[in-house]
């Protein structure tokens, strides 16, 4: 196990941590420093197997990732109140985070998904409930954030994933799996199981890859209305953190799984977001093999949203977001999203040099969370 930490792991992170490192054919564990507590299998980890797949070290929100596009406007086109408040309210009514707020079904491209689902199940669940989500941000810390970069160009950042399509093919394969101990489950790459799971968790992979297109198609539709910005198709950087791959490692092939780990080959690149007050950044990887050329997905939670919500008041809240624009409304509600309730962004970057370099630094100008 090799890792990359901004302080030491508590107890439990590394109780976690070990019992991944002891399962069957674990040949090799990357430990980023935004790593931290979640079910089963602890959120920054890269887990590399020869023939065994683990569906808790991908995780649920199958295909979670981040897209970012640049704008041909400046900061200064969001400086007034009024138009920050028309470009939020448009914003949340053309990108709604849940299904029962939408106005207007947004069609799956053919490509989105690339098959039939394993399970006649799935299959249909991704015809209905998966349709009716498509292009829904999710709620949580999934967000849609304008940002600006050292030459005060505009930037649009996407951060969703594959919505209950991704919880449902989890949930639908780690129930054939075998146990492992008392929590992991496995399946095996070349059993018929194990193709379907791979199968269904990369269309997964597209369906979230599409979603967050058209999520930027549509933010990107309110911004020409609103501000008369066009989008640099061109400049689009696009990257997912919770996934299984094959990759060749030192001449052997293994499964990479990744949850919560951005993957980082030599020169590819990639998006870190802070919080929704503190910077974010484009990558570029440095395709550093003992991490299993991954990189931290963000700055990681430091607290629990139990904790967060418990120790930060709103009008905490409210200082820190100081100087970005966002629905103030929903400031109580938005305690366990706070910057503090994040790791400081710098210093994972720090641990993680090896790992990425950093291209651009963003700065956040306004923020659209579902809650
Ligand atoms: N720029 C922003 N970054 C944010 C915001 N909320 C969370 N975050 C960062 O994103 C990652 C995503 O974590 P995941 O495990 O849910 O994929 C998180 O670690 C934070 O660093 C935001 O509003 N804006
Ligand atoms: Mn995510």
């Amino acid at each position: 196990m090799r890792t990359w930490l901004t302080a030491p792991l508590s107890h439990d992170v590394s109780g976690a941590l070990e019992r991944l490192r002891r399962a069957p054919d674990v040949q090799q564990l990357a430990i980023m420093p935004d790593v931290h507590l979640s079910a089963d299998v602890c959120i920054g980890v890269a887990v590399a197997t020869t023939h065994l797949l683990y569906p808790q070290a991908v995780g649920g929100d199958i295909g979670c990732g981040m897209f970012a596009v640049a704008l041909d406007i400046e900061a200064s086109a969001l400086a007034s109140p009024g138009i920050a408040g028309k470009v939020l309210a448009e914003i949340g009514r053309a990108v709604p985070a849940r299904r029962r707020n939408r106005r207007l079904v947004i069609e799956q491209p053919e490509a989105a998904v690339g098959g039939t689902l394993s399970h006649p199940s799935l299959e249909s669940l991704r015809r209905n409930e998966g349709a009716l989500e498509f292009a829904t941000l999710g709620g949580g810390n999934h967000f849609l954030e304008i940002q600006a970069d050292e030459e005060s160009r505009l930037w649009l950042m996407v951060h969703s994933g594959s919505r209950a399509l991704g919880q449902a093919i989890r949930d639908h394969h780690l129930s054939r799996g075998e146990p492992v101990d008392h929590r992991l489950r496995v399946l095996d790459a070349n059993s018929t199981a194990g193709a379907e799971y791979l199968h269904d968790a990369s269309c997964a992979r597209r369906y979230a890859d599409a979603s967050r297109k058209a999520i930027a198609e549509e933010a990107g539709r309110v911004l020409g209305n609103t501000l008369g910005a066009k989008v640099c198709w061109e400049t689009a950087i696009t990257t997912d953190h919770n996934h299984v791959t094959r990759e060749e490692f030192g001449g052997r092939d293994l499964w990479i799984h990744r949850k919560g780990a951005m993957p980082a080959h030599q020169g590819e690149s990639g998006v870190l977001p802070g919080s929704m007050g503190s910077p974010s950044f484009h990558v570029a990887g440095r395709g550093h093999e003992p991490a299993l050329c991954s990189s931290a997905h963000g700055a990681g939670r430091a607290m629990s949203r139990t904790e967060a919500r418990s120790r930060i008041s709103e009008r905490t809240l409210r200082r820190e977001m100081q100087g970005v624009w966002y629905d103030t409304r929903l400031a109580g509600q938005l305690r366990d999203e706070a910057p503090s309730a994040y790791k400081d962004v710098g210093t994972v970057l720090r641990a993680q040099r090896e790992l990425v370099k950093v291209i651009r630094t963003l700065r956040p100008i306004l923020n659209y969370k579902g809650v």
